[in-house]
């Protein structure tokens, strides 16, 4: 009997929450830039408020509002420029103040220039005068210091993923280093005499290795650390001790093999680990039916089919989203319900996992079912979803999309 996806997802979950345990629990620092896209691995306090002090929104005058309920015209005093000091406000004058400049002690309320008459700066002459409008209301133009966030709060929780604005945000707080959760080390092999690395001649009956290349760069962007991979032939006894060499060598708190699982005469991972705490799965899901989950010699182990497309929905399936759930990242992959462009067949009984583009109306698909087809998977913006229960869909009718 098939597991589900549901079931098999939730397994390499908890296969992960084990063996990422002490990571989970562990920080490194990083220099803000070198954490683009991990998780925050301790809360962050706020070190000052953001703004650090009132200051300006507009170019314009400062004024007391008190003094706007007075009269409308005002001596014109020193210009308070961004990044310096502000004067005091000298009482019933108006001050030239530049967005983001403090806010002169005294002052309660900014008119921006355009409401001033004359409506631009003018080198500063003794005597000058300016009007303004009557009755300024109290904090007009004005942010307040702390009024995005006050020093000593909680300004990021742990967890939390580090993108842009997250960034940003820190470095406002004057932070240049934050700590980071460690990303978790895995180690990547093809499996096949027929596979051979890119760069290479390939012999008669041979190809070229894609899915060291694709799953390193889908562990890459979800913020892992690919610790070494390599191509193993279908030999047993040589897979077996170059494992154990790369396992001793890298070690990583996690192994991916792809190939070698199915039911052929030369199935090189099920045989070198067939005395191991490994299942074989059948999943029913299309592609990407066979899995293998487990340990080896400690380490958490995923076997992905070999085809390419398989190799990257099994990814997509199972490692991404339990990645992200342990770990706090990479982001799941943005779900969206959209119209099917054309009318679609799914086989009963198995997930069915199609490659498609979306442009922003509706789905249509790219290439067929089969999980060699590379090239298609490379034309392709979003998988398409089709339920087990789903043989059919229309087209108009509305499927999940995950966006790529
Ligand atoms: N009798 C059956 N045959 C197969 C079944 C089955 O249920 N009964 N399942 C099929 C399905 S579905 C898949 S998926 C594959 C999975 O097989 P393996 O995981 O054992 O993978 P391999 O046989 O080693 O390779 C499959 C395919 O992919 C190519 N490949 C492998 N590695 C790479 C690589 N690194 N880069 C590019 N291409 C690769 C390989 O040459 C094969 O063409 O089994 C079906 N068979
Ligand atoms: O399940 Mo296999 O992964 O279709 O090609």
């Amino acid at each position: 009997m098939p597991r589900s996806v549901a079931e098999h997802r939730n397994a390499v979950t908890e296969l992960l929450r084990t063996a990422l345990a002490d990571l989970a629990g562990d920080a490194e620092t990083v220099g803000l830039l070198q954490a683009i896209g991990r998780p925050l691995a301790r809360d962050i306090t706020a070190p000052v408020s953001l703004p650090p002090f009132d200051n300006s929104q507009m170019d314009g005058y400062a004024v007391a509002s008190s003094a706007t309920h007075a009269g409308t015209e005002f001596p014109v005093g020193e210009t308070v420029a961004a990044g310096h000091p502000a004067p005091p406000l000298p009482p019933g004058a108006a001050l030239p103040v530049m967005t983001g400049a403090m806010l002169p002690p005294g002052a309660d309320a900014v008119v921006p220039i355009e409401q001033a008459r004359p409506d631009g700066f003018r080198p500063f002459r003794a005597g000058q005068t300016v009007t303004l409008p009557a009755r300024v209301p109290a904090g007009q133009f004005v942010r307040p210091a702390g009024s995005d966030i006050a020093a000593g709060t909680l300004a990021l929780r742990r967890g939390t993923r580090l993108d842009a604005p997250q960034l940003g945000l820190l470095a406002a707080l004057g932070l240049d280093r934050v700590p980071v959760l460690p990303r978790p080390r895995v180690l990547l092999l093809s499996t096949g005499d027929e596979v051979v690395p890119p760069g290479t001649v390939p012999a008669p009956g041979q190809i070229f290795d894609a899915n060291n290349t694709l799953l390193a760069a889908s562990l890459a962007q979800a913020g892992a650390d690919v610790a070494g991979s390599r191509i193993l032939a279908d030999s047993p006894e040589a897979f077996g001790a170059r494992l154990r060499e790369d396992l001793r060598q890298h070690r990583p708190q996690l192994l991916v093999t792809s190939g070698g699982i199915s039911k052929g005469a030369f199935e090189v991972v099920k045989q070198a680990l067939a005395a191991e705490d490994v299942r074989f799965e059948s999943v029913a899901m299309q592609p990407g039916g066979p899995q293998a989950i487990g340990t080896v010699d400690s380490v958490a182990f995923l076997g992905f089919p070999g085809n390419p497309v398989s190799s990257l929905i099994s990814f997509e399936m199972f490692l991404r989203p339990a990645l992200g759930e342990v770990l706090g990242a990479p982001a799941p992959r943005p779900s969206l319900r959209v119209p099917l462009a054309e009318a679609v067949e799914s086989p009963e009984g198995k997930h069915q996992v199609r490659r498609g583009y979306y442009d922003g109306a509706a789905v249509s698909l790219v290439g067929g079912a089969g999980s060699h087809l590379l090239h298609a998977l490379a034309q392709a913006n979003a998988l398409v979803h089709l339920p087990a229960d789903t043989t059919a869909a229309a087209a108009g009718e509305n499927v999940e999309i995950w966006l790529l």
